[in-house]
């Protein structure tokens, strides 16, 4: 059992105990809100923390919750374990609307729409007749269980924090997953993503809705403990605070959610007491003084609070390593990989323009398999648009791929992926705070299928084990086995672009797109790269390199194609075009 699991289960059994200890009751119900502020905190670390999206409207999926609860216990009479999944199922269904609309909004339109949003539901709530308009709902029964009623603060306080920290754990399950992986791989854009086969739209609808389903049963659970609902408490401005507990917590931590929560309520209140007496006059003046923390936060801990928790009791709370227990896993399915020599990739006569600029003017080559063929020319020449284009990061302005006999041509990339062509980027795109073995399973994504409630549930701990067992195989296949369990983010700029290697190959490919993989790297990574890329063709891959060390490719590969000004200039063997005057002027001349 890992020391945090320790800690978990002791805070567990500290949070079983106070109901039944002398603890005064104003205590329990200063944790009972906690605990229905942390749930809908947890949902915006999901989605504002490892996915990226803001959202300033949870506090109308909470609202959403509370009010279906109450009028369906209050006007239709309905058992209020039957309005929490009916609570839900309006939230999904309002989420995958709000989803459909605003999620393809990218920047700063997103929080806007949240806003928007926000306050149309806000509205909607106060202004319905059947919600009793301003003055709400009263009278909402309290939570029964079998026969025994959960009225007292203290016998809900069970029920908030069971609720709470099974959310909690199902959250750190699901970010250690299959899926958890894909969510996390949203926040630095959504290419390298999409290059993995992960439809990135897909999971941040998935978490969009999660964190609403999160928000709507704080909601449900705040009906049944408040026992009457009115607007207030859904406001733009509720959503706004849940926001600032997430953030000042520590946005990207599951426990970053519950130490904002706790810190907001606590601080709130003591302020609402001491303030007005201090400044002799009665307000909201806490607001103004949360303004001014989540600005001095933001400035000097914008990670929020946890992460520097975690460094303090760094001693008691060991980062957590992941145990190698995938020796005997079974491993992930493999494709079927085309014959030597069988026709692997036709471009024809592909062509991009960025407005007046030709960026790639027509060019056309194939690639066979079991070749290695680079693709060279000065700066600007249009190699990296060429690869974006086969691999379906940008759409042609005209001309057609085919890749295994099939036309590819009008495919997104993750298509694309899916059929076995994978790549590297220019500029590495990884997720720094993941490990390198677990940025390399992420290339196992298409091989495997778990989702995110099987993750949630951890009933995907089999596939887990062959994902990283493969990870592991491509990492010790590239060199990297030793550092597989580092962060990411903490790798040179040559071992993260041979991790990315390990990545791509992590997708069984039939054909690897490498992007300069040996740039950044010392003479001896490079001739490792180059004997490891050797191995492979040796293995049946066929492999497309842009590359500019020309030594590098001149001895490693079979063709070589020649751009200049975004047209072929020359196709050759690297004899052929190492001989080529055209190309001596063009390009070896300006290089050598
Ligand atoms: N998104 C874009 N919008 C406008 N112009 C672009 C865009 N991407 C590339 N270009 C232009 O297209 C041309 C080809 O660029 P590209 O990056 O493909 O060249 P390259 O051969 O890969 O160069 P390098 O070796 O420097 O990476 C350049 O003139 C570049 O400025």
């Amino acid at each position: 059992m890992s020391a945090r699991t320790r800690w978990f289960i002791a805070f567990a059994a500290l949070l079983a105990l106070l109901p039944v200890l002398p603890v005064p009751e104003f205590w329990i119900t200063q944790l009972n809100y906690i605990g229905l502020n942390a749930i809908v905190s947890l949902g915006l670390v999901l989605l504002t923390g490892v996915a990226g999206l803001t959202s300033f409207g949870q506090a109308a999926f909470v609202g959403i919750g509370a009010y279906t609860a109450a009028t369906l216990a209050v006007n239709v009479g309905l058992s209020p374990w039957l309005t929490l999944f009916i609570g839900l199922g309006i939230t999904v269904l309002v989420a995958l609307v709000l989803a459909a609309v605003t999620l393809r909004m990218s920047g700063h339109y997103l929080p806007l729409a949240t806003i928007a949003w926000a306050l149309s539901l806000y509205y909607t709530m106060s202004n319905m007749e059947m919600l009793g308009k301003y003055d709400g709902i009263l009278g909402v029964p309290a939570l029964t269980l079998f026969g025994t009623s959960l009225g007292s603060g203290r016998s809900y306080f069970y029920v908030i924090w069971v609720i709470a920290l099974l959310a909690a754990l199902a959250v750190i399950h699901l970010l250690d997953s299959r899926t958890g992986r894909a969510i996390r791989a949203l926040k630095g854009g959504t290419t390298m993503a999409e290059a993995m086969g992960i439809s990135t739209y897909r999971y941040k609808v998935q978490i969009f809705v999660l964190a609403a389903m999160l928000a709507s049963v704080s909601g449900w659970l705040f009906a049944h403990f408040q026992r009457t609902v009115n607007p207030s408490p859904f406001s733009l401005s509720k959503g706004i605070e849940y926001l600032f507990m997430a953030v000042l917590g520590g946005v990207g931590h599951v426990w970053g959610a519950f130490t904002g929560a706790a810190l907001v309520k606590l601080t709130e209140d003591q302020l609402k007491d001491w303030l007005p007496r201090l400044i002799g006059t009665s307000g909201n003046y806490e607001v103004i003084v949360f303004g001014l923390v989540l600005v001095v936060v933001l400035k000097y801990a914008s990670e929020g609070l946890w992460p520097h928790i975690e460094r303090l009791f760094a001693r008691f709370l060991p980062e957590k390593r992941r145990v190698r227990d995938w020796a005997d896993a079974a491993p992930l399915p493999e494709r079927s990989k085309p014959q030597p020599g069988e026709l692997l990739l036709e471009v024809d006569r592909v062509r991009k323009q960025f407005g007046g600029l030709v960026a790639v003017n027509d060019v056309t080559f194939q690639i066979r398999a079991g070749e290695i063929i680079g693709l060279i020319g000065p700066n600007g020449a249009g190699k990296s648009t060429t690869f974006n284009l086969i691999s379906g990061v940008l759409s042609k302005t005209s001309g057609r791929v085919s890749f295994r006999g099939e036309d590819v041509s009008a495919l997104a990339s993750r298509e694309i992926a899916r059929r076995g062509m994978s790549r590297t980027f220019q500029h590495v795109k990884m997720l720094p705070d993941m490990t390198v073995l677990e940025n390399v399973a992420l290339g196992g994504y298409l091989r495997s299928s778990a989702g995110m409630a099987q993750a949630m549930l951890r009933l995907d701990r089999d596939e887990e084990r062959r994902l990283f067992k493969e990870a592991e195989r491509q990492l010790e296949r590239i060199g990297m086995k030793d550092q597989m369990h580092e962060l990411a983010g903490n790798l040179a700029l040559g071992p993260a672009r041979l991790m990315e290697i390990a990545r791509a190959l992590c997708t069984d490919p039939a054909l690897l797109l490498l992007d300069e993989p040996a740039a950044g790297l010392r003479h001896k990574e490079k001739q490792a790269l180059a004997a490891v890329l050797r191995q492979l063709k040796a293995e049946g891959m066929s492999l497309l390199l842009v590359e500019h060390d020309m030594d590098f490719v001149m001895n490693l590969t079979d063709r070589i194609v020649v751009m200049e000004f975004g047209t072929k200039l020359i196709e050759g063997t690297p004899a052929e075009v190492q001989d080529s005057p055209e190309v001596r002027a063009a390009y070896l001349g300006t290089e050598h």
